[in-house]
């Protein structure tokens, strides 16, 4: 007689397929609900116009998330050729048009059919102020010039404006904490220092401050859920071209025709105008009267002299709250990490410098001892394509960075470490322009966001090993009905 194969019974065949059939739509079903849609982007501009140059900066985050939650980062920057465009005063449609190449990067980098949808942005910094205050409608003829340039570009022009100190300290403080992903995660955060041509803010959160002593220095935000007293301050013409500005008008009250300065390198010489020097609010008060028309400005390369000149623009002589920082600002206690960035960076970057939990505050006085008494011709050989003013100022730099830290707010040699010299973090430059669209475009919700249990992967995973496991225990279920033994011949 023929045995047959038990399995295939009609039914248990049958159990078989539509077992399989089911899995396959279930693991379907389950992977292309939760599969990541094809990545698209939004994009947003901010244009940064700082008192030295202006840059644009592009941002990307995908699409598909919910209130535009996802991640923003930085995928292109573009650096305007030129000065910044508070220097445009004497011809305010120059402004515009030096933006003009920028913005044509700008086109070609965001999908044309995301353009119009694109919003941007252009925020003025510390030039912008200054200008404002000494010619108001100077200021209003450049913002009208590169207003009428922004307008043109196909982008969703949202306006141009000066920051406050304020928000530039504050949106700062959010870009660092937020491509550190530690607002998020609720961590402790990390203060922002900033150094530009004209202004430097500090932004760091203290146990020690609430915003009830000196208001005026106080952000408060709420983010994914959690509190920030934030403590923050501009200081306006302490950006490290406006400070060298007061330093040299130190050192020129007395109209001389010539002043040895220990800032700058042995064998520098240079021609300077007095007019040039003291057309600044920073220093305009204080031009002496009578003096020659130039002056020749010399170099000695000492930097303890040095500094006790850079010493001098600081005033540390009244404060009226519990503890101040300088110029009777009030401060609180330093507390936490700190990441100090552009011209920070660019200047200890360039004297070697960055790498804190090497070079110890003791080593920085020694490097720059020895780097300002450097001749100046022996730099220029070994630095032949560094920027002429660029290299020239790196000793006074260098000491207005390390004065500006420990007179100026009070790092010591047990917290300098706590200091990083950073540019980027995780592929997007420091500053505040991310902070400010982030800002702007509402994309840091005040609570957090319900997320998923599990991951994507995670999830399809188990779906998969619980279907197969549920099918083999219908399977087991169905004993009762599978075929008898097969040793046993079945008689047909
Ligand atoms: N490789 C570089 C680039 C810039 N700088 C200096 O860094 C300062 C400008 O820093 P930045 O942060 O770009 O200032 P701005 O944003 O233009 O000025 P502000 O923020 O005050 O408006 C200028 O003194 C410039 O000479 C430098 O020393 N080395
Ligand atoms: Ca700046």
């Amino acid at each position: 007689m023929k045995e047959k194969n038990p399995w295939h019974t009609p039914v248990t065949i049958i159990i078989t397929v539509i077992g399989v059939i089911a899995i396959v739509a279930l693991v379907t079903v389950a992977v292309l609900q939760n599969r990541p849609l094809l990545q698209k982007y939004k994009y947003g501009i901010v244009l940064d116009a700082g008192s030295s140059h202006t840059a644009l900066y592009i941002y990307e985050w995908p699409a598909e998330k919910d209130n535009n939650t996802g991640r923003v980062e930085q995928t292109h920057s573009c650096k305007v050729k030129g000065p910044g465009i508070s220097s445009y005063a004497a011809a305010p449609w120059k402004a515009g048009e030096s933006l003009r190449d920028c913005m044509r990067e700008a086109k070609l980098q965001v999908p044309k059919k995301r353009h119009h949808e694109t919003p941007l942005y252009l925020g003025a910094t510390a030039g912008m102020r200054l200008l404002n205050k000494e010619d108001s409608s100077a200021s209003d003829l450049v913002f009208k010039a590169v207003e009428e340039t922004l307008q043109k570009s196909p982008f969703s022009f949202q306006g141009a404006r000066i920051l406050s100190g304020q928000e530039e300290g504050a949106f700062g403080w959010v870009t660092v904490n937020y491509l550190d992903d530690r607002l998020k995660q609720g961590l402790e955060t990390t203060g922002a220092l900033d150094l530009g041509g004209a202004s430097t803010q500090i932004s760091f959160v203290s146990d020690n401050y609430d915003g009830s002593e000196s208001p005026s220095n106080a952000v408060t935000f709420r983010l994914y859920g959690n509190d920030y007293n934030l403590y923050t301050h501009s200081f306006l013409c302490y950006g490290k071209d406006q400070a060298l500005r007061m330093t040299l008008a130190q050192q020129t009250q007395g109209s001389s025709s010539e002043i040895s300065d220990p800032c700058f390198h042995p064998g520098y010489t240079d021609t300077r105008n007095y007019s040039v020097l003291y057309d600044s609010p920073c220093v305009s008060s204080r031009k002496p009267q009578g003096a020659p028309a130039t002056f020749i400005h010399r170099g000695i390369g000492n930097f303890q002299q040095c500094q006790a000149f850079v010493k001098s623009v600081f005033n540390f002589t009244h404060c009226k709250y519990s503890r101040c920082s300088f110029n009777g600002v009030f401060q609180p206690l330093l507390q936490g990490p700190f990441g100090a960035f552009s011209a920070y960076y660019f200047v200890m970057n360039f004297l070697n410098l960055t790498d804190t939990s090497i070079h110890s505050l003791e080593t920085v006085k020694e490097k720059l001892t020895s780097y300002c008494a450097t001749p100046w011709d022996q730099l220029r050989q070994r630095y032949p394509d560094v920027k002429i003013k660029y290299l020239a100022e790196y000793c006074f730099s260098g000491t207005y960075i390390l004065t500006l830290l420990t007179e100026g707010y009070n790092f010591t040699s047990e917290n300098y470490s706590n200091i990083k010299f950073i540019k980027k973090i995780k592929g997007s430059d420091a500053g505040w322009t991310l902070g400010y669209m982030l800002n702007l475009t509402n994309m840091i919700p005040a609570e957090a966001p319900d997320t998923p249990i599990l991951p994507h992967a995670s999830y399809v995973s188990i779906v998969s090993i619980m279907a197969i496991v549920i099918f083999f225990l219908f399977i087991l279920s169905l004993r009762p009905l599978w075929p008898r033994c097969s040793k046993q011949p079945q008689i047909v």
